[in-house]
């Protein structure tokens, strides 16, 4: 059971970078592809009689924009993270034949919260809803006191470690905020889709503590939706833009929309009890009368 733990690491202890040989790291299946690489499931089994534990790791695809460089800035970022809440870190693995790293993480049995919900839906009750938002936050509050903006946090990059216990995962697009200044600016605009993106992120290319917040919204949004496909943040956007615009006009459309004070409408599903609403600053308030 976990007990809510976030803390930040002993700043004098190096972390033990563990090293995993590729001899023992026998590949499973494919488990998903995240920003700029995959994701396998693998066994690490030194003894070769499978008792070894199930780990994933995570590959740079070579074919894709990132370089070596955003992939040994996302391997320092998870190593540098210890929460409850945000997916664990065991090490790295030297692939000699390839020249490549590879990331070795904990091997969270249930999959993408997606995937989870599509499949038991029935039994998600709104407290059990709750407890994931929360869950959600206090891993993006541990993230934010690490100076940390994730920048593309989505109900596709949330796993389920449990029936009770999700983290946030693909830390691919995470930036370091500089000390002297309250947002990193992108030079340019990633692969990730705007329709999480805050205002100033989809017209600026900025991205802080305030437009993961936003983010954080969506998510909700998408949760209190059971991750319907058909209420998908992407798929509502682009019903009120209409289907005809061309994506490389998409995010003026999605901004002036925006501006207009549109927002994704309450999620038909969402208990009464809840409400869900981002305003213009960036504030999302979650309205949750516990009344019965
Ligand atoms: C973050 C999202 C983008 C990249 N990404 C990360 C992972 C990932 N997945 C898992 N577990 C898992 C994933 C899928 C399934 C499914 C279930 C339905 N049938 C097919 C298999 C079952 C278990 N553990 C992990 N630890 C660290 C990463 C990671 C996957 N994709």
């Amino acid at each position: 059971k976990s007990d809510g733990f976030c803390r930040r690491p002993n700043m004098f202890k190096k972390q033990q970078q563990d090293v995993f040989e590729e001899r023992y790291l026998r590949c499973i299946s494919i488990l998903g592809k995240g920003n700029f690489g995959s994701v396998e499931l693998c066994r690490y089994d030194p003894w070769g009689d499978n008792t070894g534990d199930l780990v994933a790791v995570k590959e740079l695809q070579s074919n894709k924009q990132a370089t070596m460089a955003d992939f040994q800035r996302e391997i320092q970022t998870i190593s540098s993270l210890h929460c409850d809440y945000i997916v664990k870190y065991k090490g790295i693995c030297y692939s000699a034949g390839r020249l490549s790293t590879k990331l070795v993480m904990e091997y969270l049995p249930y999959g993408s919260l997606i995937g989870y919900m599509e499949k038991h839906r029935q039994n998600v009750c709104t407290r059990r809803l709750l407890l994931f938002a929360s869950q959600i936050c206090k891993g993006m509050e541990y993230l934010q006191s690490m100076r940390y903006v994730h920048r593309d946090l989505a109900a596709r990059n949330i796993l389920v470690a449990s029936d009770t216990l999700v983290k946030i995962a693909d830390f691919g697009l995470t930036k370091i905020i500089p000390v002297d200044k309250e947002y990193y600016r992108v030079t340019q605009p990633g692969e990730s889709p705007i329709f999480w993106y805050a205002p100033e992120s989809v017209s600026e290319l900025k991205f802080s503590h305030k437009s993961d917040v936003w983010s954080f919204g969506i998510v909700l949004h998408e949760l209190f939706s059971y991750c319907d496909i058909s209420r998908n943040p992407k798929r509502l956007c682009i019903q009120k833009i209409g289907s005809y615009v061309q994506s490389s006009s998409m995010a003026i459309h999605l901004l002036n929309l925006l501006k207009d004070n549109w927002r994704l409408p309450m999620p038909s599903q969402c208990p009464p009890k809840v409400k869900i609403k981002t305003d213009f600053y960036m504030n999302v308030f979650v309205w949750v009368t516990l009344t019965n």
